[in-house]
This record gives C-alpha cells, sequence and structure tokens, in this order.
C-alpha cells in the first residue's frame, strides 16, 4: 500500500469527510457558563503538528470523523519552531557563505552584507508560504472538526477541553516535544534561547554559545557563523554523535574552518549573567575548564516529551520519561483506543518519523495490516554544509554487531567529476554490506541528504549492494557516487585473479 497518511497532510485538498458522524448534543452545564458541547468521533487527534496532521488527514479523507486538537499554532514544531525556520535561515547563511566563496570560480565579489530584520523576513515568509497546508481551514475542508484548546484526558475513551467532550473509538496522542533545559547552576536565572525564541531575537547575536552539539547546535552554529555572529559550541561528548564517525569529522572541521568553536567533551555546569554578559562554566573530561562569555546562550541538549495537563492518569495511559509507552505497533501498551506519534512516542524524532507513524497508525487501524514502525530504515540528515546523512546502521554498529563480517564500501566526491567542476570535493559515500546485504549508509558531503534517498529505497524494499550497481547513473552527478560505492565493493572480484583468468578463458571461444 502506498503511504497514504503521509502523502495526504501535504496533499491537496480531497473529498469532504460524512460530518453526520459526529454527534453534537449540549451537555448539562452549571448555570451562568457556556454549555459543554458533548460529540463523539471515530478519532481524536491531540496535536496538529506533522504527525496529528498526517494521521488526521488520512483518516478525514477515509471517510472517518475526527476531531483535531491544538492549543497553539497549527502544524507544530516543525513548521513554525522547526525544520521550516532552521531550513530557511540555513539558506540564507549558505547563500552568505557562497558570495564569500565565489573567487575560486574567478568570480570577484564584495563581502555581502547581512540584514538579520531582512533574513529574519525570508524565514517568516518561508513559514506562512508553508502555513496554508497546515491550516485550520484546510483540516476543517477535509472535514475534520478542529477544535483550537488544550485537550486532556477525562477517561479512557474520552477527552475533554475547556467547551468540549469527545467520547472517541479511537485516541492519537501527537503532542510533540520541547527543548529540554537540563538542571544546570544558574541557568534558569539567565535569559536563555531555545528553538522556540532563536529565529525571532532582536539583533544577530555578537557571540552565541551553543551548549550541545547535535544536529539542533551544529545547524545553528553553522548559519549564525555564516551570517556574521561568533559562535562556541559546547558539547560534553561528541558533536553529531549519532552520526558515522569519520563523516561527523569532516563536517566538524568544516564548521572550524568557517570558524565555529567547536569544544568537545566539556560539559556545562554552571551558567552566570555578567551585566549583558552571559557567562558558561565547563568540567572538562580531561584537560582545562573553560569559562566562555558570549551574548547569547542557545540550549540545544536534546527534547522533552510534552504532556502536560493532560491526565494521562485519568486515560489509563502509561508514560515514562521517553514519551508514551507504546510497542512497535505505536498502541499504548496500557490503553488500547490510544496510540502515540511523532516525537510523543518516544522514538526518532523527525518529521519524516511522524509522517511515517501516521501512516503505520493509518495501515494498521483502518486497513488492518500488520505495519510495525521499525520496519523500514530511518534516515537522519543535519543539513550543514556538508550535510551529513545516516541510513540504517554506522559502520561502527554494524562492525560490533557483526564483527569482520561486514565491508564499508566507499566512494570519495573528490573522484566525482561533478564534484570538481563543482568545486566542492568534500566528502564521501560509504555502504555497510553484509553478504551481499545493505546494513546501513552514511553519506557526507553536498546534498547527502537527496543521495541517501537511492540507499533507502533500495533497503526499504529488499534490494542488495547488487542493485545499487545495476542501473545506468546519469553523468555527471553525486548521485553516481552511491553507484560508484557499490561497485567498489565488487572490484575485487570483477578485477580480480578470478575473473581476469575466467576472461583469458572465455577469450577461446571464437
Ligand atoms: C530546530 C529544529 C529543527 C528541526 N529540523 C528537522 C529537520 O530538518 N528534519 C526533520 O525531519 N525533523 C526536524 N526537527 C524535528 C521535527 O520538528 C519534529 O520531529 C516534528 O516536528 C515532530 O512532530 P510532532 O507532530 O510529533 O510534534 P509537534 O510538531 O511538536 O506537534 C505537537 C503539537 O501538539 C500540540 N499540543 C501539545 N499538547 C497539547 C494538548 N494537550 N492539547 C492540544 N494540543 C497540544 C502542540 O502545541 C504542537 O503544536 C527539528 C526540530 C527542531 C526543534
Ligand atoms: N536535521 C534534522 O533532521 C534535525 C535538526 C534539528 C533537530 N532534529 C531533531 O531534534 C532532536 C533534538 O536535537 P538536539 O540537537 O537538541 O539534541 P540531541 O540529543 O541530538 O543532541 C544534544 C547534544 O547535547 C549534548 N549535551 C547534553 N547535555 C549537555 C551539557 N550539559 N553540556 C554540553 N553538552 C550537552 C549531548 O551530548 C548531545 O550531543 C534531534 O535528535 C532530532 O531528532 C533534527
Amino acid at each position: 500500500m502506498t503511504d497514504l497518511a503521509d502523502q495526504n497532510a501535504r496533499a491537496p485538498l480531497g473529498g469532504s469527510a460524512d460530518l453526520d458522524k459526529i454527534a453534537t448534543s449540549p451537555a448539562p452545564h452549571a448555570a451562568g457558563t457556556a454549555p459543554m458541547r458533548e460529540m463523539t468521533a471515530d478519532l481524536v487527534v491531540i496535536g496538529a503538528g506533522s504527525a496529528g496532521l498526517s494521521a488526521a488527514a488520512g483518516a478525514a479523507q477515509l471517510g472517518l470523523s475526527v476531531v483535531l486538537y491544538e492549543k497553539g499554532e497549527m502544524g507544530g514544531d516543525c513548521l513554525n519552531t522547526g525544520c521550516v525556520p532552521s531550513k530557511a535561515l540555513l539558506s540564507a547563511a549558505k547563500a552568505a557563505a557562497e558570495i564569500r566563496d565565489a573567487g575560486k570560480f574567478g568570480i570577484e565579489t564584495t563581502p555581502p552584507r547581512i540584514h538579520w530584520d531582512k533574513v529574519k523576513q525570508h524565514v517568516n515568509a518561508s513559514i506562512a508560504t508553508i502555513a496554508p497546508v497546515d491550516s485550520q481551514e484546510r483540516f476543517e475542508g477535509l472535514g475534520c472538526t478542529v477544535i483550537r484548546e488544550h485537550a486532556k484526558f477525562a477517561g479512557p475513551d474520552t477527552i475533554i477541553s475547556p467547551t468540549t467532550r469527545v467520547k472517541a473509538r479511537r485516541i492519537i496522542i501527537a503532542t510533540g516535544s520541547r527543548a529540554f533545559i537540563p538542571p544546570i547552576e544558574g541557568l534558569a536565572t539567565v535569559p536563555y534561547l531555545t528553538n522556540e525564541t532563536i529565529f525571532s531575537i532582536p539583533e544577530m547575536p555578537k557571540h552565541l554559545i551553543i551548549l550541545g552539539g547535535g544536529p539542533i547546535g551544529m545547524e545553528m552554529a553553522q548559519a549564525f557563523t555564516r551570517l556574521g555572529a561568533k559562535v562556541t559550541v559546547v558539547e560534553m561528548g561528541k558533536a553529531l554523535g549519532r552520526a558515522d564517525r569519520d563523516h561527523a569529522e569532516i563536517a566538524i572541521e568544516a564548521l572550524r574552518d568557517e570558524g565555529v568553536t567547536i569544544l568537545e567533551g566539556y560539559k556545562a555546569t554552571k551558567i552566570e549573567q555578567d551585566g549583558e554578559a552571559i557567562r558558561v562554566l565547563t568540567e572538562p573530561k580531561g584537560g582545562e575548564a573553560w569559562t566562555l562569555e558570549g551574548s547569547h546562550l542557545l540550549v540545544a541538549v536534546g527534547r522533552q516529551t510534552v504532556f502536560d495537563g493532560m491526565d494521562l492518569e485519568a486515560g489509563n495511559v502509561d508514560h515514562d520519561r521517553r514519551g508514551i509507552i507504546v510497542g512497535d505497533n505505536l498502541r499504548s501498551k496500557s490503553n488500547k483506543r490510544v496510540w502515540a506519534l511523532g516525537d510523543a512516542a518516544g522514538r526518532e524524532q523527525f518529521t519524516h518519523i511522524a509522517g511515517w507513524h501516521a501512516s503505520v497508525f493509518t495501515r494498521r487501524a483502518f486497513f488492518k495490516q500488520g505495519t510495525k514502525a521499525d520496519s523500514l530504515p530511518v534516515p537522519a540528515v543535519t543539513y550543514t554544509s556538508p550535510e551529513v546523512a545516516q541510513l540504517g546502521m554506522t559502520e561502527a554498529e554494524a562492525r560490533e554487531k557483526h564483527g569482520d563480517d561486514i565491508s564499508a564500501p566507499s566512494f570519495k566526491f573528490e573522484e566525482s567529476d561533478r564534484a570538481i567542476a563543482e568545486a566542492n570535493t568534500e566528502g564521501e559515500v560509504k555502504l555497510i554490506v553484509r553478504k551481499g546485504k545493505l546494513l546501513g549508509a552514511s553519506i557526507v558531503g553536498k546534498d547527502a541528504g537527496d543521495l541517501i534517498q537511492l540507499v533507502s529505497v533500495a533497503m526499504s524494499n529488499g534490494l542488495g549492494v547488487k542493485d545499487l550497481t545495476n542501473f545506468i547513473s546519469p553523468y555527471p552527478t553525486r548521485a553516481e557516487g552511491v553507484k560508484r560505492a557499490a561497485n567498489a565493493h565488487y572490484a575485487d572480484v570483477v578485477f580480480g585473479k578470478s575473473a581476469r583468468l575466467l576472461v583469458s578463458l572465455l577469450q577461446r571461444i571464437p
């Protein structure tokens, strides 16, 4: 089956759902207060972010009655405070970097002048252009009842908000996550930034200190450096710690070359304010402690799921620190009516995973298929320049599990004619292979996030490394690198002793 729910969130308007299925009746109420609206629905979705919207759109277009709750902005984190503003900011920053770098093509330019207010206008315009796809109007057009209120459980099958009580056959918790604020001494006393505030700061920071060298920290570090700020990243472990180590190092070095200071192995332990300045005291794993002084502080040390005031106990929905406790069917283990999708499910936290979760829900709940949340390899891309794209197992994970039974054929972009023509040869494609089976891939370099999709299609559909050699790849493209890494897997076989012997024997045939 195709990815119905996943497609529907951003698809054009479809047919309207059967609104008659939503039974509405006034309930008894206290004198002087508005009556509580009573409804029944096939599906209640709490949270109109990537996960909730995708699931709601799928269900509504299948003719089911859907009530969609959102207490904040339609579109959730990805549209308003996550993917979209961060990628819009990175694009503005890339434009500035390319102007500075144009000399390598023999083009003379003057240094770019950054107008932060206009950069923010670009960020806001990007959000505004995409917003109609996630809007209340669009979802009402699809047949959903959209309620812009905080929702909570009033029982295992009942959700209430200030105006409405809904009894539902199924309930989706898609309430997302917010920045985790670590218990560092003094942090609460300083005006720190998170992804909710960084995109609207009034002025370009003089010195932005970023706590955390994960995807958020590294993307913002490069964006703000390229836009003219001094940036220091304080990372207690390794920056881009979930990526292939060799490939993460290539990106880290590229950011350092552009002027980002990245301190790895330094944990922030105390924060102080001194006038306008924010001071970060760090504890090193070895070596000297650093005390940094900056004008702004961004906290990007991971995420925390959002279940505020939801009375999960009333719904008999168990959760832990990671999220709602679900199996790989995404169904609450303690209340089978309830499903958790997206960041709230306590698994990988990406918009494409939120969309995939909605697809798993739709397939399981409505088409009675057995699709599992972990049935496909998960891609993760950090959109720095160079991009770092990871799929399935890293080389280190595969070696830990299978020892020397794996191989990691690779192709460096310095051998790519396209990369040479673009004067951007940094990076590599690496495949992780065991007995011809693809276990994973990592790509670092320009457009790595696009290139890894080839391997993603192959892995998701049971193709092996051989299949990645058996197609005609247009020249000159960076995607040829995937084919050439796959070819490298067979280099010894194709050009080895026995192949040469075979060919010489075959030459005797007239
Ligand atoms: C800076 C940043 C950059 C990112 N970049 C990328 C990227 O490039 N690619 C990528 O794949 N992912 C990226 N992500 C991650 C991605 O944004 C999230 O994984 C995704 O938004 C999760 O979607 P969701 O639907 O689970 O939650 P959310 O988008 O957080 O939506 C949850 C919604 O639920 C609402 N809600 C919560 N509680 C209630 C309640 N009780 N009643 C009513 N409504 C409620 C909230 O207001 C919110 O709108 C990024 C994240 C950040 C922070
Ligand atoms: N391009 C993308 O797809 C993208 C971009 C941004 C965010 N996201 C999603 O959002 C999630 C959260 O991103 P994130 O970067 O906030 O979290 P993260 O968990 O990926 O990285 C946080 C980093 O902070 C470090 N850290 C924790 N406490 C620290 C301390 N006291 N001092 C110094 N370092 C400390 C950790 O070691 C870790 O490396 C990601 O995992 C991803 O799922 C995705």
